[in-house]
């Protein structure tokens, strides 16, 4: 199978502020202000042509962030990231301008795409019925309700037929009729050999659909492989997570990143 998504030490860092000042005095005098934060942190993996991959991981694990480097929303801190294809991302709130309406939003999301007026305007019909939100397409987004805008997201990004595909949380809002309407979508996707990264946080639904599974964890891969080997130890420790107090859960990622530094310090003193 043929290489489709390639990350080579990929991390996404960002700056943490303290308060606004710091953060003026940090566009004044670069780098002396406010303390990095890595959102991702040396990303090593490959995915092949007609890989289906859960993506999982607690809140705040970088999923989201995953998702916004493999569609090239925003751009690595440092390392690489090979794509062949065209990748198209569905998501909550996510790419679609609340301000235009549905037939708006089409347009330039195809338009961005590179496709051609005359290309949009075959297009747009067979959307229009996928997303099957009757007149509010001709609504702002602004009044969709939040399965609305996933309908419409979905149909879009579908319909515009990528080779790389990335669901982020898209199919958590909405009714079950639209959702397997997508999955069976999606199924002609797997069909067609094409690569999928699912993020969700309903195993139920990346046992279904998923072949392989990326354990995400404080910005990091604890484990990716074939579904029957990561998805039982990630199954394990979020039973475990779930029993914590919520302030434990809440500490959860300050305190691996903590064990991970101490651990890498040891390492060196070696
Ligand atoms: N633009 C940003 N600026 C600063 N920090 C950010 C930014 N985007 C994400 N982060 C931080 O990066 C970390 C990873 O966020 P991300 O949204 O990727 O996690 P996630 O696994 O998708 O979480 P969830 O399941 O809650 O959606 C979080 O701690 C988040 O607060």
């Amino acid at each position: 199978m043929s290489i489709s998504v390639r990350f080579h030490q990929v991390s996404k860092r960002y700056k943490m502020y303290r308060n606004n000042s710091e953060k003026i005095l940090d566009i004044i005098l670069p780098g002396g202000y406010g303390d990095d934060f890595y959102a991702l942190q040396n990303i090593t993996f490959e995915a092949s042509a007609g890989d289906v991959i859960g993506v999982v991981g607690v809140n705040g694990a970088g999923k989201s962030t995953l998702s916004n480097l493999i569609t090239g929303i925003i751009p690595p801190t440092t390392g690489t990231i090979e794509l062949n294809g065209e990748t198209s991302l569905i998501a909550i709130n996510s790419g679609l301008n609340n301000e235009l309406t549905g037939l708006e939003n089409i347009e330039l999301k195809c338009l961005m795409l590179g496709f051609t007026k005359k290309q949009i305007k075959e297009l747009t019909p067979q959307i229009i019925e996928f997303a099957d939100i009757g007149q509010f397409i001709e609504q702002p987004v602004k009044k969709y309700s939040s399965g609305m805008k996933s309908r419409l997201g979905f149909a879009i990004s579908v319909n515009v037929d990528p080779d790389i595909l990335v669901i982020d949380e898209a199919l958590s809002v909405g009714d079950q009729t639209f959702a397997d309407k997508c999955f069976d979508k999606m199924n002609e996707f797997k069909e067609a050999g094409k690569t999928i990264f699912f993020i969700s946080h309903s195993m139920g639904q990346v046992k279904k659909f998923c072949k392989k599974a990326m354990w995400l964890e404080a910005g990091e891969i604890k484990q990716y492989g074939p579904i029957d080997e990561v998805l039982p130890n990630y199954e394990k420790f979020l039973k475990e997570f779930k029993s914590w107090p919520k302030e434990k859960q809440k500490n959860f990622k300050k305190m691996v990143l903590e064990k991970r530094s101490k651990e890498r310090k040891e390492k060196v003193a070696e």
